[in-house]
C-alpha cells in the first residue's frame, strides 16, 4: 500500500459571476507516493502543481476524486481532523522570507509546534538542538531572527520546522527556486540526506527539470491540470515520450553552448512538426 494515493482528483475553483467563470485546475489526477519515496511533480507555471500540493494539505477545494493517506481517505476532513494530521504531513514553501515569522527567534519558530502538542520545555529545547544539527545550522542559530540568515539558511530553518513533528510526508513546493544554483544543490542534498536518515517521503513540486532529476525517484509531468507522463526519474527526464515533456526538457538551460545549439535546432524541428514555425 502506498503512503499517499491520489485518485481521479478534480479541483475546481469557484468563479465570480460572468467575469470569472469557475476554473478546473485539476482534471482527474491520479498518482501515488510510497514510504520514503520522492515523487517529483514537474510542469510549467499554471499547470496545477501547487493546487495538487494544496489539495494534499487540505487547502484546496476537492470537487471529486479521493486522496488517501496511509489507507485513510483524507480529502473532505474537517479542520480538527486535519490538524491531527499535521504530525504526519508537513510542508516547505518556496519563499523562506515570507514563510517564517520575522518577529520570532529560530528557537521560538521551532519550539512552537512542539509546545502546542504538550511537549515539555526541556524536551522541546533538546529537540531544537537536534533539529538544528540535522539541517546543519550552528547551535547558536536558535537565538537569532530569520532576517539574520541567508536564503539557503532560512530554507534550512523551514525544513527544520517541518521536521519537528516527525512527519512521514513533506509537500515541498518549489523549495529551492528562490536560491542561487550552488545553494540549491546543497539544500537538495540536505533533503536527500534527511530522507535517507528518516525515511520521509516527498511530494516535490518544481518547474525545473534539473532539480527534479536530482532529487526524485519517480517523476510525474503536469500539463493543463493533467498528468501527461510519469515514470522513473531517469527515463522521464532523459527520454521523455510526451511532446510537452520533450519541450520542457529542451527549454531547460544547459551550460554547454554546443549542447544549447543542438537544443535550439531540436526546438525548431519540433515547432516545424507542430506547424508553429
Ligand atoms: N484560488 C484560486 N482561484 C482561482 N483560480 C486559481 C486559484 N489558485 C490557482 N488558480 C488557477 O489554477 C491554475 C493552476 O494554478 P497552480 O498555482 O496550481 O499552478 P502551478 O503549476 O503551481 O503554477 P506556479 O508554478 O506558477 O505556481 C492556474 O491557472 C491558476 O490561475
Amino acid at each position: 500500500m502506498s503512503l499517499l494515493e491520489v485518485d481521479q482528483l478534480v479541483v475546481e475553483y469557484p468563479g465570480k459571476g460572468w467575469r470569472r467563470p469557475a476554473f478546473r485546475a485539476l482534471k482527474g489526477v491520479s498518482l501515488s507516493i510510497g514510504t520514503g519515496e520522492t515523487l517529483g511533480l514537474v510542469g510549467e507555471s499554471g499547470s496545477g502543481k501547487t493546487t495538487l500540493g494544496r489539495a494534499v494539505l487540505g487547502l484546496a477545494p476537492v470537487t471529486s476524486g479521493t486522496i488517501r493517506y496511509d489507507g485513510q481517505v483524507i480529502s473532505g476532513l474537517n479542520r480538527a481532523q486535519r490538524r491531527a494530521l499535521s504530525d504526519e504531513i508537513q510542508v516547505v514553501f518556496q519563499d523562506p522570507y515570507t514563510s517564517l515569522n520575522p518577529a520570532m527567534t529560530v528557537n521560538d519558530i521551532l519550539t512552537e509546534p512542539l509546545l502546542v502538542t504538550g511537549t515539555s520545555r526541556a524536551e522541546a529545547d533538546r529537540r531544537v538542538r537536534d533539529l538544528l544539527d540535522q539541517v546543519r545550522l550552528p547551535s547558536d542559530a536558535g537565538q537569532r531572527l530569520p532576517r539574520e540568515f541567508s536564503g539557503g539558511q532560512r530554507q534550512r530553518i523551514a525544513i527544520a520546522r517541518a521536521l519537528s513533528r516527525n512527519p512521514r510526508l513533506i509537500v515541498c513546493d518549489e523549495p529551492v527556486s528562490a536560491l542561487d544554483l550552488s545553494t540549491q544543490a546543497r539544500v537538495l542534498d540536505l533533503f536527500i540526506e534527511i530522507q535517507e536518515r528518516t525515511g520521509v517521503a516527498y511530494l516535490f513540486i518544481t518547474h525545473d527539470l534539473a532539480v527534479v532529476r536530482h532529487i526524485s525517484h519517480r517523476v510525474a509531468v503536469m500539463y493543463h491540470g493533467e498528468i501527461v507522463e510519469s515514470g522513473d526519474a531517469a527515463t522521464v527526464t532523459q527520454a521523455p515520450e510526451h511532446p510537452y515533456t520533450q519541450r520542457l526538457l529542451l527549454a531547460a538551460p544547459v551550460p554547454d553552448p554546443q549542447r544549447q545549439a543542438q537544443r535550439r535546432a531540436e526546438r525548431q524541428r519540433l515547432a516545424l512538426l507542430e506547424g508553429r514555425a
